[in-house]
């Protein structure tokens, strides 16, 4: 049951997980699924100060932490700009985060949300 108050926070997290389930098929290597530790890239916590995954986006979701999706569109990004930053351009991890983000951007367009709400409502 959610209230009339509470009914677009609802409809938000339900948008979200629509969206973030999208982008991480698009992830077939599962690259982005989990944080970056820095067994696997040596000195990435000290590169990268704002770390960001999926599966903390996920958790952000459920938890409420996005007011809106423009919100959850910065996390995505700098997930994205996190693996180009920190990976040199010849590396699958820079190019899959390249490739990502174009198809993220496509996907989080004001147009692409616009159709979604109307298909929602
Ligand atoms: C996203 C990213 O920068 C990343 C993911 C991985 C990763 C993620 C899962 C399995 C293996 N590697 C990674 N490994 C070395 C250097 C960077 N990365």
């Amino acid at each position: 049951l959610c209230t009339v108050k509470g009914s677009d926070g609802v409809i938000l997290k339900q948008m979200l997980n629509y969206l973030v389930k999208n982008l991480q098929n698009k992830d077939v290597n599962e690259f982005f699924a989990f944080p970056v530790t820095d067994t696997i890239a040596p000195g990435y916590s000290s590169i990268i100060l704002h770390p960001m995954d999926f599966s903390t986006m996920v958790a952000k979701i459920e938890t409420g932490e996005y007011a809106n999706v423009m919100e959850f569109k910065k996390d995505f990004i700098l997930m994205c700009n996190n693996a180009m930053t920190y990976n040199r351009p010849e590396t699958i991890y820079y190019k899959e985060a390249k490739r990502l983000l174009h198809l993220g951007i496509r996907q989080l367009s004001k147009e692409k949300l616009l159709h979604l709400k109307k298909t929602q409502s």
